[in-house]
């Protein structure tokens, strides 16, 4: 990939709006559509969301544990939908949450950039609370392959702020210090970052700075709560940098293609209106 994932992001989000779309085959969700709760079920699952929404939707993000729980034939299955998400045209997002000493961090990575990499994406989710310099060999391989990262920073469930909003040894809340070198990371970038945060919309934190120059994406839509009339408030000035992402909120919609693409075009429509765009 030769153009980095920032500014293929910008231009995906111009073009069909702000919205992430996460594919998480929940039990609850393959019973509601009806699908067995095995590999099987599964691949109809992802199938089904990829045929419906990968040519109208900037970003798919499927959620990683909800294939692994089937073991090898769930992975092989999350493999096929991560390839054909890109070919039928969006940004594969793989919300993975990787985090280990930078050696291991390396190995996640390797499976995910470059030519070979068996699930190759355009972006992965990063924890830091390993210390964020252990990402450096994953930040390093997206780069080199035109990838991006979206690093927790101040997620969307209620327990995350025990750890977040602890204070580093300088005394500055860890979310800010993982922005602070997001931005670090960004500097120069245009026109728009390929390193991107995870700054959950149902939080209220307006301390935070949020200009990273990257991407800020905002799961907690529907099923946890938050609306699009919160974004606004969530993200003040950097509201033109939000990806906004639903999982549920979509999916229970299905298993209807009609019904999927009828929930992801209202969510557009309902977050162009606030993000503009
Ligand atoms: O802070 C975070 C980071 C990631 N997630 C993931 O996003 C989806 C949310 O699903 P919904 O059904 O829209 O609630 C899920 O895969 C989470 O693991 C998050 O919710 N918060």
């Amino acid at each position: 990939m030769t153009t980095p994932f920032g500014a293929r992001l910008r231009a995906a989000i111009d073009r069909r709006g702000p919205l992430c779309v996460g594919i998480d085959p929940h039990p609850e969700l393959l019973a509601a559509w009806e699908l067995p709760d095995n590999a099987e079920g599964l691949a109809r699952f992802a199938d089904t969301v990829v045929t419906a929404l990968a040519d109208r939707v900037a970003v798919l993000k499927p959620q990683a544990a909800f294939f692994e729980r089937h073991g090898s034939r769930g992975v092989a299955v999350l493999e096929r939908a991560v390839a054909e998400a890109r070919s039928a045209g969006a940004l594969v997002l793989l919300d993975v949450k990787r985090g280990d000493i930078g050696s291991t961090v390396a190995a996640y990575a390797g499976g995910y950039f470059g030519p070979d990499a068996p699930l190759r994406c355009d972006a992965i989710t990063l924890s830091p609370y390993l210390g964020y310099e252990s990402l450096r060999p994953a930040l390093d391989l997206a780069r080199a392959d035109g990838g991006g990262a979206f690093v927790l920073a101040r997620t969307s469930n209620p327990e995350g702020g025990e750890v977040q909003t602890a204070r580093t040894v300088d005394g500055t809340p860890l979310a800010q210090a993982v922005l602070d070198r997001l931005a670090a990371e960004n500097a120069d970038a245009a026109p728009l970052g390929s390193f991107g945060a995870v700054v959950g919309a149902t939080v209220l934190d307006p301390s935070l700075r949020l200009d990273i120059g990257g991407p800020l994406l905002a799961p907690g839509l529907g099923a946890q709560g938050a609306t699009a009339g919160d974004l606004p408030r969530v993200f003040g000035g950097a509201l033109g940098q939000v990806l906004p992402s639903v999982s549920r909120g979509v999916l229970r919609h299905g298993p209807s293609a009609a019904g999927l693409r009828a929930a992801a075009d209202r969510e557009a429509t309902e977050l162009s209106r606030v993000l503009g765009g």
